[in-house]
């Protein structure tokens, strides 16, 4: 039912003026350092190599902007997808890590083009003392959130199901409003559309 038509990179931007004129509602991808915001760029765009993914933490060190095209029954979208250096990323020196923290934080607090905040949450890890405080920022913000539960390929098939709702219910939010995900096993694909576009389109 989803089709993506086209994907390319956009620019580079670590600072307001460098980002790049409004052109279509952007979703913005943010979560621990490592979490898989790069892999989960690239599954659902369907292009392995859009971005660069490592096993590494602290590999997308600036702002990244994508244009998608994407069909969804006999309509078409363009969606600008934003993906974020990750939080929580120990091994940087502390003046690094507030520069990443302030490039970060202008970006969510002044994109007037951003429509929609995807939460990456590790669905084996679940929400960190990060997570925890990113969503309440991104609440307070009037942010609209979507919640995405990754790397859920690492749990055995049993295990997932009562692992989302504890996930949850930690996160003191409806069974219904955790989206499950695997960038290695493609789940979630269209799932994760459907509420984008859904939430574009309202
Ligand atoms: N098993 C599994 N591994 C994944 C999944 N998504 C990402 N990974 C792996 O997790 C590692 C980090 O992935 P990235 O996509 O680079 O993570 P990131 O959040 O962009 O990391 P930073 O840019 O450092 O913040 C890589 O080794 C990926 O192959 C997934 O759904 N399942
Ligand atoms: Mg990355």
């Amino acid at each position: 039912m989803i089709k993506i038509l086209d994907a390319r990179f956009v620019t580079t931007a670590v600072e307001p003026k460098g980002y790049p004129t409004s052109l279509a509602p952007e979703v913005a991808f943010v979560g621990r350092s490592n979490v898989g915001k790069s892999s989960m760029i690239n599954a659902l765009t369907g292009r392995r190599k859009l971005v660069r993914v490592s096993n590494t933490p602290g590999r997308t060190r600036t702002l990244n902007f994508f244009d998608v095209d994407v069909e969804r029954g006999t309509k078409r979208h363009t969606v600008r997808f934003a993906d974020l250096p990750g939080y929580g990323f120990a091994k940087v020196s502390k003046s690094e890590r507030s520069e990443w923290q302030k490039m970060i934080t202008a970006y969510l607090e002044k994109r007037r083009d951003l429509k929609v905040v995807v939460s990456i949450i590790d669905a084996e890890v679940g929400p960190t003392p990060d997570d925890f405080q990113t969503l309440d920022y991104l609440q307070e913000s009037n942010r609209q959130i979507m919640v995405v539960a990754t790397k859920i390929d690492r749990l055995p098939k049993a295990r997932r199901k009562p692992r989302l709702q504890a996930l949850a219910e930690e996160l003191s939010l409806p069974r219904e409003a955790v989206i499950a995900f695997s960038a290695t096993e493609k789940l979630g694909f269209d799932e994760v559309w459907d509420a984008l576009l859904n939430t574009l389109t309202a």
